[in-house]
């Protein structure tokens, strides 16, 4: 051990020139020429400074090149760009390597993961970025491999198994790399896991250290870097008994995990708990440390320096995982290192990252009903006691719901301005408490300990036009000096792309219906609006090459949103949903192909076979196994089928054989034969035909979603 830790010392600090380079990159983001990480540059600002396409000339943006991508799934990268080759990952966790200035395709790496692993993935099989690093490209893949590629090739260097993989975790983050180290968190706590960051040795995959988010089952040591912290005061926040101590707690780290140069110190975005309910999680006991935190870490050592819990004994899905921004701002006239942050829960934090001190807690969307503010004396919010809905044994419909008034699309930081600019959003959600949705020994389906069943959509057009009409998306600028929105630009959805700014006073977005537009980052003027054809939910970046600035980005719909939203998905449910890489510059004039043509469905549904009540037995198991990925009333989204036109509905043998023995497992629709018995399979066959006559009754010029 002692040799082990003296070679590591040795080790530490030791880079080569190229790691030198990278590091010097980060520490700066440079000229601009690169965009050197998903965030820019260590700070994870999102902000360019670069002024060739600026608020006079942003209107000329026409497209350089663009590519078609493999996977009509979630496309939730940053392009990263280092001396002129853009480095991408895409759905599935596969990577590619461009020529950035001609689209010149350079490599393509696949990791091959198996398809049935997407069924732990809550929120589709997408991935935000890969990290470049020296003569390396690190990704974290879907089934929890950390892989380190060579820059050049694309040829894998080595990979590491960083979970259990009997367990239902995922990594859909990107690696970030501090020092000599290569950082990897994970996904899964919809399911039952324990969360957990660990940092591997970036030349080998070796382990350095891991901190867990949340405790031991047993309150024992793990050997870990959390161990101290959770032993003096941590365990003491858990219940001595509780379903916790299966499912593992949650508190996933699957976004953020920022490096912060000025005080060598790491933060992490930690999740939401598992079950989310907090009376059965743990006897409605304790905060739960370090559910919803943000947890700041020793970067050598990873031992814990200080957290701040946002939402204390969450029980919502209120993660703090949405991404960090480190600024400096004034503070009582002194200048102050700060962090932001802008969690599901609706308020904006800003906090000092010396201490870990709340500076300030307001809400950056309006309607917020969980808690009406936060008290900065005591850092905590002032609860509405209705919304904690396993007390009062009432469903609480809350705002935020469990999407997010902003979920992980990134948000950006204009130094100029002072504003931030946020992807913010309305997805109102009802809670109820169900424990008979939660099965810990079924590691298939969430395990939530709320009732989905019990937020569907009533059978009643005014009730969905109203979900729809309630269900809405915003560009925030937010002024953290204020505590104030700036200004705001409504969407006509919700779950639209992140942002980027820029020193030519600009902000970038995409939309989910489709458009790419710019604004003026001091006013909020729309000076661009492309038509891109496909929901986009990736943040842009920028960069230059021979002395020419790009913007780069990718399209498709994709996540957690479109998955489960069915009609509420609005506006954004006719717009195509195409995987693209597209790179912009001014007078670029490059054409997008024609779109197919939309497709109308013909609603030809099978005679229902079922009763009532085993409609009703398919409603609820619909919502406990199947409303997660194929959305509200069955409806589908672009990229799993609406499954009220599935060809399989009308075929009772074919429909088993997909829903229980897997015949579509490779595509990520694995066999549900270990939960549900051929009486449920044809109790859920008699829901969705329920469905698809109600929707011919009902919509019948409703169409399905175009594109591919
Ligand atoms: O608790 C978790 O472990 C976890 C993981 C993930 C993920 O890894 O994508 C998401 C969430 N939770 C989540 O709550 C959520 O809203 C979400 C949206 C998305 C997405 O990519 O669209 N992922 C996730
Ligand atoms: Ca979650």
């Amino acid at each position: 051990a002692c040799n082990a830790s003296k070679n590591e010392a040795i080790a530490a600090g030791s880079l080569d020139d190229a790691e030198r380079a990278s590091e010097a990159l980060l520490k700066t983001g440079g000229n601009g020429d690169d965009w050197g990480a998903i965030g820019f540059s260590y700070d994870e600002q999102r902000f360019s400074p670069l002024t060739d396409i600026n608020d006079r000339n942003v209107g000329d943006l026409g497209i350089a090149w663009f590519a078609d991508l493999e996977d009509a799934r979630g496309q939730e990268a940053t392009p990263v760009v280092v001396d002129g080759v853009m480095y991408v990952s895409h759905a599935w966790s596969k990577v590619s390597a461009w020529d950035a200035a001609t689209g010149k395709p350079l490599w393509k790496y696949d990791p091959k993961v198996p398809g049935e692993r997407a069924v732990h993935a809550c929120c589709d099989v997408v991935n935000r970025g890969v990290a470049v690093w020296g003569d390396k490209v690190f990704v974290g893949a879907l089934d929890g491999r950390l892989i380190a590629l060579d820059r050049t090739s694309g040829k894998e260097l080595w990979a590491t198994q960083t979970f259990d993989a009997d367990r239902p975790y995922t990594i859909t983050g990107a690696p970030r790399v501090v020092k000599d180290m290569v950082l990897i968190g994970n996904g899964g706590a919809e399911f039952g896991v324990r969360g957990y960051v660990t940092a591997y040795d970036a030349d080998t995959g070796r382990q350095r250290w891991r901190f867990y988010t949340a405790p031991n089952p047993k309150k024992a040591k793990d050997g870990a870097a959390s161990d101290a912290i959770f032993a003096s005061k941590g365990n003491a926040t858990w219940s001595d008994t509780g379903e916790w101590q299966t499912s593992g707690g949650g508190g996933t780290v699957w976004d953020a995990i920022v490096y912060d140069k000025d005080l060598d110190q790491i933060y992490l975005g930690v999740g939401n708990g598992n079950p989310w309910n907090h009376g059965t999680r743990s006897n409605g006991e304790g905060d739960n440390w370090f559910l919803s935190s943000i947890v700041a870490l020793d970067a050598t050592t990873g031992a814990y320096k200080w957290h701040y819990q946002e939402t204390p004994a969450e029980t919502w899905d209120y993660t703090a995982t949405q991404p960090i921004i480190l600024a400096e701002q004034a503070v009582n006239g002194t200048p102050t290192k700060v962090l932001y942050h802008a969690p599901k829960n609706g308020f904006f934090f800003t906090i000092d990252r010396a201490t870990g001190k709340l500076l300030d807690a307001k809400p950056f969307v309006d309607g917020i009903n969980w808690a009406s503010g936060y008290d900065l004396a005591t850092g905590r919010p002032i609860e509405n006691p209705e919304a904690r809905f396993y007390r009062t044994g009432k469903p609480f419909i809350a705002i935020p719901g469990a999407l997010g008034a902003h979920n992980w699309h990134p948000m950006s930081y204009n130094p100029a301005t002072g504003l931030v600019y946020i992807p913010a959003q309305q997805i109102p959600q009802a809670y109820v408490a169900d424990m008979n949705e939660l099965d810990r020994r079924k590691v298939v389906g969430f395990n939530v300990g709320t009732s989905l069943t019990g937020t569907m959509l009533p059978d009643d057009k005014a009730a969905y036009r109203a979900a729809v009409a309630a269900t809405t998306g915003r560009l925030v600028a937010f002024d953290p000096r204020t505590g104030k929105v700036a200004w705001g630009v409504d969407h006509p959805a919700a779950w639209n792309g992140g942002t980027m700014t820029t020193a030519g006073n600009l902000v970038f977005q995409g939309t989910s219906t489709g458009r790419f537009r710019a604004y003026a980052a001091d006013t909020g003027k729309q000076l661009l609006d492309l038509d891109m054809q496909s929901g986009i939910v990736g943040a842009p970046s920028t960069f230059r090459v021979n002395g020419v600035q790009y913007v780069a980005f990718q399209t498709s719909k994709g996540g957690a949103f479109p998955l489960v939203a069915g009609v509420a998905g609005g506006a954004t449910r006719k717009v195509p949903n195409i995987p693209r890489l597209v790179v912009l510059k001014l007078g670029g004039r490059a054409q997008l192909p024609a779109l197919p043509r939309a497709t109308t469905l013909a609603w030809n549904p099978p005679p229902q076979f079922g009763t009532a009540a085993q409609v009703a037995t398919g409603k609820a198991l619909f919502g406990r196994y199947c409303i997660v990925c194929h959305g509200d009333s069955a409806i589908g989204n672009g990229f799993t089928p609406d499954l009220r036109v599935s060809g399989t509905l009308a075929n009772p043998e074919a429909w088993k054989a997909v829903l229980l023995d897997g015949a579509l497992k490779d595509r990520g629709m694995v066999g549900f034969a270990k939960v549900l018995t051929p009486a449920d399979a044809a109790a859920i066959r008699a829901y969705v035909i329920d469905r698809s006559i109600w929707t011919r009754e009902n919509l019948p010029n409703a169409s399905a979603p175009v594109g591919r």
